[in-house]
């Protein structure tokens, strides 16, 4: 049997007219854009030509807020670079592909940086929006000062297109374009791997998926489209001034793509023109009334449509199914090969680990060694360190000395998706599932990435039945479920649970300790368990290791430890 595909369970529902408008919309839009302008009068087709600025803007940020999920709050550096690549061009006599082509590239320059140090923030949003708050307000003050370079705060001129129709179409083929490249660029295995790493990047990077470098690369692309859209924006606009890399600006495009809707296509045009038409026709006469009656709407659809006024229709195209879904286009990454083993080299061998928060120490010299096959659980008082030493066995944090081998090779300075690539799976305490997509395809992520997918085991198949409600909505136990289906996908060779039956009921968690048992058996994967419940213990160890104090303090057969003194010493001494 194989597994059914997200794509499978959600086209089986879908009505006749909604296969026949989901190719046809686009192509329709497409035609509409390039026809607007023979119809209208030379202010529409400008205040059309600069509402598809804004929609190119809007576009790009897209790419980073809407699929890489970062929020940029200075989005309008990269724009003003474009603009000022145009102007300074101009001013110089240089060739105008030339200077854009170097803006865009020292817009990736910037990014790339920029992206990289907020992603290595425990919690990246907050450090990237001051990040990129600073950049725009850098460049701001840049154009400012180099007043002989850059016309200081006049800013410089642009000469405009003579032909305003000629410059709209050309405009609304250069983003058609941007947008077809755009959807060719998230429909496949990048794009799956991008919504991965977007909503959940512990498990993004939990089922091998490099997280980091998914999102930095959709940051510097979403960089790169800005600044090619102020290189676009400069000759409409006629001026290119500092205030071209203003918050004013920044917030603009975050207000056109929140009401547009994200991680879209459309919503980003939409958004943008919506509001750019709506400035040129109504701002003259409702004055401040216009920008009163924006921010109402703004926040209307923020209480009422969070996703984006497209968002609706959007769905109802989509058919049944979770708003959030894999790229039906994304397949395998064959690439990956299974790590040959060095013979005899036991899953886990550390020596010496120490970690401290601060002036606690939690470990203090761990040695532990899980030989092939073998399950062991890991138990100790509260705040013994079980669950830090298991981070550090996955990769989440880095030990302050030690070493850490993983099937033969020196892991102790490998991020998370290599250690996976190694054969480590993981479950956490909280089942860490990726909550918006359907269960078929958050196994159908882990199939992606794995170097030698397996079927999931008959008892998880139920699993994937149901492609029509998002993983986060199942019961506990099903999300336990899921999660050790997805792990087990990637066939690992050792895999590490941190109290995987916390908050199940008898039963569910009886079923679960079955089921690893039977992998155990079955697979021959090792298992490193950290369990506080001494049934399951029973169940399933074939030798326990007690850690207090951040140190291993016994380890034997169960009843061998239950009966060591200083055992007995230390739970007591911790209660
Ligand atoms: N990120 C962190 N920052 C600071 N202190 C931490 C951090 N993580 C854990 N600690 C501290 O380290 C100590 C060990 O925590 P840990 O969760 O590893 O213990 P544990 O043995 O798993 O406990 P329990 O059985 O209660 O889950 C605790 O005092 C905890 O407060």
């Amino acid at each position: 049997m194989t597994v059914p595909t997200a794509s499978a369970a959600r086209v089986a529902p879908t009505t006749g007219i909604r296969r026949t408008l989901r190719p046809a919309l686009p192509a329709l839009a497409g035609v509409a854009l390039l026809a607007a302008p023979f119809g209208l009068d030379a202010f529409a087709v400008a205040t059309l030509t600069l509402g598809l600025c804004h929609g190119l803007f809007a576009y790009g940020l897209d790419l980073s807020w809407g699929r890489a999920g970062l929020l940029s709050v200075g989005h309008a550096a990269f724009f003003g670079l474009g603009a000022y690549a145009v102007a300074l061009g101009q001013e110089h006599d240089l060739p105008q592909a030339a200077t854009v082509a170097a803006a865009v590239a020292a817009a990736v320059a910037i990014a790339l940086p920029v992206v990289r140090i907020g992603l290595a923030a425990p919690v990246p949003d907050a450090p990237l929006i001051l990040l990129t708050i600073g950049v725009g307000l850098l460049l701001q003050r840049a154009a400012t000062t180099l007043a002989p370079v850059t016309g200081g705060t006049n800013g410089l001129s642009v000469s405009g297109p003579d032909v305003v129709t000629s410059y709209y179409v050309t405009l609304a083929a250069v983003a058609a374009v941007v947008a077809v490249c755009g959807v060719l660029f998230v429909r496949g295995r990048f794009g799956a791997r991008l919504v991965a790493a977007a909503h959940n990047p512990e498990r993004a990077a939990q089922s091998g998926v490099d997280g980091t470098r998914v999102r930095a690369t959709a940051f510097a692309a979403s960089a790169a489209v800005a600044t090619l859209a102020g290189a676009l924006y400069a000759p409409v606009a006629g001026l290119v001034s500092p205030q071209v890399f203003g918050l004013g600006l920044s917030t603009s495009v975050l207000i056109w793509l929140a009401l547009g809707g994200r991680a879209s296509t459309v919503g980003p045009f939409a958004g943008a023109l919506a509001v750019t038409v709506g400035q040129q026709y109504l701002g003259s006469t409702w004055q401040g009334w216009y920008l009163l009656a924006l921010a109402a709407l703004f926040l209307l659809v923020v209480q009422v449509a969070p996703a984006g006024l497209t968002a609706a229709p959007r769905r109802w195209l989509a058919g049944p199914g979770p708003a959030v879904r894999l790229p039906a286009a994304a397949r395998r990454d064959r690439s990956r090969t299974v790590r040959e083993t060095p013979a005899g080299a036991a899953p886990l061998a550390v020596t010496g680990i120490r970690k401290a928060f601060g002036p606690v120490q939690v470990l203090a010299g761990v040695d532990l060694t899980v030989e092939a096959g073998r399950c062991v659980c890991l138990i100790g008082p509260n705040g013994a360190g079980k669950s830090t030493f298991l981070n550090v066995v996955a990769g989440q944090l880095a030990p302050d000395a030690g070493t850490l081998r993983l099937f033969g090779t020196d892991a102790t300075g490998l991020p998370v998706h290599r250690r996976v690539g190694l054969g480590v799976g993981r479950m956490f305490q909280i089942p860490s599932v990726i909550a918006e997509l359907s269960p078929a395809d958050n196994l159908r992520l882990a199939r992606i990435e794995a170097p030698q997918p397996t079927e999931p085991p008959a008892e998880f198949r139920d699993l994937v039945a149901d492609g029509l409600r998002p993983a986060g909505t199942l019961p506990l136990a099903d999300r336990r479920r899921l999660e050790l289906a997805m792990v087990l996908a990637a066939a690992p060779r050792l895999l590490l649970l941190d109290e995987p039956a916390a908050g199940l009921g008898p039963d569910d968690a009886r079923r679960l300790t079955r089921e690893l048992r039977e992998v155990n058996r079955r697979t021959g994967c090792a298992l490193l368990v950290v369990e506080h419940d001494m049934d399951i213990v029973r169940e399933l160890a074939d030798e326990v290791v007690v850690l207090a104090e951040g140190q291993v303090l016994a380890r034997g057969p169960l009843d061998t430890v239950a009966a060591d003194p200083a055992v007995r010493t230390a739970y007591l001494g911790a209660h």
